[in-house]
């Protein structure tokens, strides 16, 4: 058992332990979590308390969460001394329990510590972030039609550029390794040409590996695979006609994923538009396919229009007979769009998506914007997953100019917390919560976000009330 020195477990419950990566939960499992900086000082116990009352409400004695607190950020200086802001304590808890929650954990910009939250996403290998953006009935929201967007956004969560490895412009090691990009390794590559940095550049690295990306994306096609019709569909998000052996790479590892492993499972789209125009035209020649599979293909070169009439071949040839017919209609549709382009069509088209996997700094961005069309970041939960641990958390940050006003809206977090419930498997307290939260929406008892968008206004209720509100709307 752990060993903390400052910490004392909860006598009673018992640990969860993992089997193949799925969690293995007993009725009173010790979950720790960590209260967070800024506005998790009204969150938190908001948040504990729905749960608790979800819990109690679904299964009576039967079951229940000993909480465990930990401490990480301001508080884990108070605590365990300056600079502190990640204790040994917090990370042995995580280790031994598996599973916790957080709320929100400052970072500063430019100098001073490493994001915490990064870094425990890091430290467990949570590589995989989730991020649900849906819509609850009557959340005022920006958009017409806001319950038309219902996307999870994966972002993987552990490389790109939050490994954190970057130096600072005037740091000695930065100027040698300009000095050395510039003279060695630019001028042996045909590529890059005559590329200089500009001397004085910060530099920062973004390594996208293979491993990283294909666990990240297997998850994602697993969970599309749990979805149904149109909603079986993941879309690789990348900005990869710029940086094509990072951000294309996240692409290409993406579909030969589907391709092989999930051969059985998945189609790819353009997979579909080759056995979709063989249906509409049972008689269709390979040119005529790869004629309207690619719209400019008369223009293109010769060599160019025959790998395209190749590929047509290869498809119907390889899975002509497994996924034709209108069988691929069933499967996980795999496609891709280019990052700048998938932030308008989640406003333009959001019923065409469902899972968007993105690399970490796209499905930073990605998940606050989604999270705005469906009532902003008040409403958008999250969990960061490995196969070995799971913590869970909101997109959102401390807002500090709200912390300790009891007035912040706990929802995030509180969905979070029902991420978790699923997680753990006890959906019908998961459900509870979500109900009693919807209801809470479209009776109008809201904290002060969704208030000041209502028409005409409402009355905002307090971060503890709009609490207590869910729990009465069980
Ligand atoms: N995982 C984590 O712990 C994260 C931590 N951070 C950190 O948080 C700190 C503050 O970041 P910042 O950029 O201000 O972003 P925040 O997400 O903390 O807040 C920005 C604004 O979003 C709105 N908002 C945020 N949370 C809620 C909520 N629960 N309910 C309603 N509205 C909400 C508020 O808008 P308004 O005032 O207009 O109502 C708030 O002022 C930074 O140190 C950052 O690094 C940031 C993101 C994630
Ligand atoms: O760690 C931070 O401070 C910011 C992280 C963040 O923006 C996020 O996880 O969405
Ligand atoms: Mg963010």
């Amino acid at each position: 058992m752990a060993n903390f020195e400052k910490l004392t477990a909860p006598s009673e419950g018992q640990r969860i332990t993992f089997s193949d990566g799925n969690p293995v939960v007993p009725d009173h499992p010790i979950i720790p979590f960590i209260r967070g900086d800024g506005t998790g000082i009204d969150i938190w116990p908001a948040t504990q308390l729905v749960i608790d009352k979800a819990i109690e409400k679904a299964y009576g004695k039967n079951r229940s969460i000993e909480w465990f607190k930990i401490y990480a950020g301001d508080e884990a200086c108070e605590l365990y001394g300056t600079y502190q802001y990640l204790p040994n304590d917090t990370l042995e808890a995580i280790r031994t329990y598996g599973i916790a929650i957080k709320g929100p954990l400052t970072t500063p910009v430019g100098g001073g510590i490493r994001s915490l939250n990064v870094s425990l996403r890091q430290i467990f290998d949570l590589y995989s972030c989730v991020r649900p953006c849906k819509y609850y009935e009557g959340t005022p929201s920006p958009h017409k039609k806001p319950q038309d967007l219902d996307v999870i956004v994966y972002r993987e969560n552990t490389e790109d550029i939050y490994m954190g490895i970057e130096w600072e412009s005037d740091d000695p090691e930065c100027i040698k390794l300009i000095d050395q990009i510039n003279n060695e390794i630019i001028p042996a590559s045909q590529k890059l040409k005559n590329r200089k940095i500009p001397s004085g550049s910060g530099i920062g690295i973004k390594p996208v590996s293979k491993i990283g990306s294909q666990r990240h994306i297997r998850r994602a096609i697993k969970h599309a695979l749990t979805l149904e019709g149109s909603k079986r569909h993941v879309t690789l998000v990348h900005k990869g006609n710029i940086m094509k052996f990072t951000e294309g790479a996240f692409r290409d590892w993406g579909y030969e994923l589907a391709t092989t492993e999930f051969r059985n499972e998945c189609v790819t789209e353009r997979e579909s538009w080759i056995l979709g125009n063989v249906e509409k035209n049972p008689h269709i020649s390979y040119e005529e396919n790869a004629e309207l599979i690619d719209p400019g293909y008369s223009s293109l070169t010769e060599e160019k229009k025959k790998a395209i009439c190749d590929e047509v071949c290869s498809v119907l040839s390889i899975i002509g007979s497994s996924h034709g017919s209108g069988k691929w209609k069933d499967m996980v549709m795999v496609d891709d769009r280019i990052a700048d382009s998938i932030f308008q069509q989640i406003q333009t088209r959001p019923q065409e998506y469902s899972i968007l996997a993105t690399l970490n700094l796209n499905g930073d961005y990605i998940s606050d914007a989604a999270a705005a069309i469906v009532g902003g970041l008040g409403m958008a939960p999250g969990a960061n997953i490995g196969d070995k641990a799971a913590i869970f958390e909101a997109t959102h940050g401390t807002a500090p100019k709200h912390a300790g006003l009891d007035r912040i809206n706990p929802g995030s977090v509180i969905l979070s917390g029902v991420m978790m419930l699923e997680y753990l498997g006890w959906n019908e307290a998961a459900k509870l919560i979500t109900n009693g939260l919807s209801k809470s929406i479209s009776d109008k008892q809201v904290t002060y976000d969704l208030a000041r968008l209502m028409e005409p206004r409402v009355e905002p209720l307090s971060c503890s009330d709009f609490a207590n509100s869910i729990v009465e709307r069980f």
